[in-house]
């Protein structure tokens, strides 16, 4: 095969990959065999291995990258990841809705509702459409360069459907199917089990060796612009809607309402049903939607105004003793 053809059939298959990794790993409906898809990577490995000077940081044969980190750099985040204030029963929603309704001078406050994934929070820049660097969220300020191990993460774009230069911020996790089978695996190896999946998201996304991340299904949902160029947005669901037709994985639960009402019941709803979801959450995030009203609203020194975390209740770790329940 001469270097033309090659060419051609390195852009062909980076993309009809790219293309199948959407669907399987963001929308979670594969339209391929494994087989099929296997069979594709092998030959792009093939091709990159006979012509390496067509190999490119962005082609899906580089998701496993190079040797381990002897550490991570610290990167300064370039706009902060703020931290998010507590409501921690309905009242407190009330209070949040009056001091929004007492802060903004025109209009009714819009609500977007999103589950809090119980992960890691991340913040990943993209320049012209491919992943340059990804990070932890560190002290808000600082956090630590994890590009090799959020690369392994599949939900995550390795080049974005528009060439746009921005970063988001968002969760990486570990779904519960996949905690529940690294313990049963751990279990009978007779090795010390992980307590919950945050704590695995967070130690493999902290491995030096980007192998180990790789290895543990992790999975991400991106809830937010950092920054963005040369594209207005004038809400929080505008902004979301943007980000999934670039490509990221967006958590489908998010909702809007007009009435803090109606955001108290969809909370109260989750607080009985998270069980059912394949992946932990502690809590839900309420934003208020318009970019117009969070810049009036503003910050306190470490969290927005126009934001709030509702945290669940502690839920009754309940151990059955000899038939009886006893809370512990
Ligand atoms: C709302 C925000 C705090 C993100 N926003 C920011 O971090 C942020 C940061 C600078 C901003 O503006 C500034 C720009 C420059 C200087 C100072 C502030 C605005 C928002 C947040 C935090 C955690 C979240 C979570 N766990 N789950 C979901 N679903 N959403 C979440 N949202």
């Amino acid at each position: 095969m001469d270097l033309e053809t090659a060419k051609n059939r390195i852009e062909y298959l980076k993309e009809i990959i790219d293309q199948h990794n959407y669907f399987y790993y963001v929308k979670d409906d594969p339209q391929i065999t494994d087989q099929e898809y296997d069979q594709l990577i092998r030959e792009l490995i093939q091709l990159e291995e006979q012509f390496p000077a067509l190999q490119t940081p962005d082609s899906p044969t580089q998701r496993v990258g190079g040797e381990p980190l002897p550490y991570f750099e610290k990167v300064e985040h370039r706009i902060p990841m703020l931290s998010l204030g507590n409501s921690f029963n309905a009242e407190e929603l009330r209070d949040f809705d009056r001091r929004v309704r007492q802060g903004i001078t025109a209009g009714q406050p819009r609500y977007v509702c999103e589950l809090k994934i119980d992960g890691l929070a991340i913040s990943v820049r993209y320049e012209n459409g491919l992943f340059v660097q990804g990070s932890t969220r560190g002290d808000g300020t600082i956090g630590e360069d994890i590009t090799q191990n959020l690369k392994t993460i599949r939900s995550l774009p390795l080049k974005l459907k528009q060439p746009l230069s921005l970063e988001v911020r968002g969760e990486a996790f570990m779904p519960r199917k996949a905690f529940e089978r690294l313990n049963r695996i751990r279990a009978e190896k007779g090795e010390q089990l992980f307590a919950n999946p945050r704590n695995v998201a967070a130690g493999s996304l902290r491995q030096l060796d980007p192998k180990l991340a790789a290895e543990r299904s992790l999975d991400v949902f991106i809830y937010g612009i950092g920054s963005i160029e040369g594209v207005e947005v004038e809400s929080h669901s505008q902004g979301l809607a943007l980000l999934g037709d670039l490509g990221f994985k967006i958590n489908p639960e998010m909702r809007a309402f007009d009435d803090i009402e109606d955001v108290i019941g969809f909370v109260e709803g989750w607080t009985e049903k998270r069980g059912q979801l394949p992946y932990d959450i502690d809590g839900m995030v309420v934003k208020v939607n318009s970019y117009a009203h969070q810049q009036e609203l503003g910050f306190t020194a470490k969290s927005p105004r126009w934001a709030t975390a509702y945290k669940f209740p502690a839920e009754e770790a309940v151990t059955r003793l000899e038939g009886i329940e006893v809370s512990v």
